[in-house]
């Protein structure tokens, strides 16, 4: 008897298992962007080293206020003042500037006058005193944890970790992604098909959506409808960590992509899972390395990257949250109720509530196209009225990891 389709919850958890663990490589950290880091990133430094002033203007005692105050030297960025500032002194600061031995205030220069050397308080004093300084420290302290483990590298992280006195992050070596279409009726892309032909789009759609991880990806075919081709694609990608193949998943005759992958000596984990699109999903081994069979459908294919695909990469290169998270929105309309699998519907987000497409066949690409979010309807879910909340997956940028 076949096997029942598992639950979506528990196929990623079976599939995120097999996710080998990647050797981890010390990389310069400007070409670190989007991976994720290997180890807890610990502060080489601390800053500001020494309090700064937050502004321009000058460096004094608070006790002495109102003043006035003798303006005695200057501290600069880059160049701080050599003295110390007593009691009825200044010295002139400039913002980023080390605050000199003895001072503990920053007063604005649109407060104050100057004449020659002297200095008057003209508008109000700082509140607190130490309104315009930042305290030694104040960022981050030399030892502490500046980025977890398990976290991907974002811009504002590069200069932290630069700050931090970091010149190479530890991250896992690059992912080697192989991507296959199959179909008898596929052509490349850019060929005019003719009335039973369709272009291949899905195998360019999946390297787009890995193309922001540090993953390498090699795109194959089309691949034809014959067992010995599909095996011969399967073997050329025999090196890749990862094959991802879209078509030919489902019970069709022309089905292929199981027996091919028994004839390579690949083992099935698993194949076909409760939602909707995206059911014949199948996931194999041969060896370490990870086959996913996607659906042909291009919104089946769609919806089983963005749930397994892209989390499986995300967990090789050592991301801490590798899955999708889902966020409640409120939707703009009544939800019909739910059937038999969990559905991943194609929907407009505007920022205050959620549209579903209209058109929600899994062989529409229009829909997909104009989507911004998958929004979730549990299995046997009850019809729902318009502003309830349901689950909703942001596609960013269409979808890209
Ligand atoms: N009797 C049954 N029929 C089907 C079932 C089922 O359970 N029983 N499942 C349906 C579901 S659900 C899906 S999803 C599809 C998926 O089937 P396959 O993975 O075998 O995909 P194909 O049949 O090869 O193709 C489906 C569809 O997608 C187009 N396609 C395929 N590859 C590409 C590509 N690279 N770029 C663009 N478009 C592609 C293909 O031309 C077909 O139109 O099966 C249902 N059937
Ligand atoms: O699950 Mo299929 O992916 O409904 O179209």
């Amino acid at each position: 008897m076949k096997a029942p389709p598992l639950p979506l919850a528990e196929a990623q958890s079976r599939l995120l298992a097999l996710a080998p663990s990647l050797p981890v490589e010390h990389r310069s950290v400007a070409e670190c962007l989007g991976h994720y880091l290997a180890e807890d990133l610990l502060a080489r430094r601390t800053q500001p080293a020494a309090a700064l002033s937050a502004m321009d203007g000058y460096a004094m005692r608070s006790a002495d206020l109102p003043g006035p105050w003798r303006v005695i030297g200057e501290s600069a960025a880059g160049h701080p003042f050599g003295g110390e500032v007593g009691p009825g002194e200044a010295t002139r600061i400039s913002t980023g500037a080390i605050l000199p031995k003895g001072a503990d205030m920053v007063l604005l220069q649109e407060d104050s006058a100057r004449n020659g050397n002297e200095l008057s308080l003209t508008g109000e004093p700082p509140q607190p005193a130490s309104r315009h300084v930042r305290a030694a420290g104040m960022d981050f302290s030399s030892r502490e944890t500046l980025i977890s483990a398990g976290s991907r590298i974002s811009p504002a992280q590069i200069a932290l970790a630069i700050a931090g006195g970091h010149s190479h992050l530890p991250v896992r070596r690059r992912v080697s992604l192989a991507v296959i279409d199959s179909g008898d009726e596929l052509v490349p892309p850019g060929h005019l098909p003719d009335l039973h032909q369709l272009p291949a789009s899905n195998g360019p759609m999946l390297c787009a959506m890995a193309a922001s991880l540090p993953v390498d990806i090699r795109h194959a075919g089309p691949v034809a409808d014959e067992l010995a081709e599909l095996v011969r694609a399967l073997d050329a990608a025999n090196s890749s960590d990862i094959i991802v193949t879209s078509g030919g998943a489902s019970v069709g005759d022309h089905d292929l992509v199981r027996p091919a992958l028994e004839a390579v000596g690949a083992s099935i984990d698993f194949w076909r899972i409760g939602i909707k699109p995206g059911k014949p999903l199948l996931v194999a081994t041969r060896g370490s390395q990870i086959i996913l069979g996607l659906p042909g459908n291009p919104a089946s294919a769609f919806v089983t990257a963005y749930l397994f695909m892209l989390p499986l990469l995300r967990a090789m290169l050592g991301a801490s949250a590798p899955l999708p998270k889902a966020i409640p929105a409120r939707l703009a309309e009544p939800l019909a109720q739910g059937g038999s699998r969990m559905e991943f519907l194609r929907a407009i987000w505007d920022g205050a509530s959620v549209r579903l497409d209209p058109l929600q066949d899994s062989g529409a690409l229009s829909p997909l196209s104009r989507a911004n979010a998958l929004a979730v309807r549990e299995a046997g879910a009850e019809a729902k009225p318009a502003g309830t909340d349901v689950p909703i997956y942001l596609l960013e940028n269409g979808g890209i990891a």
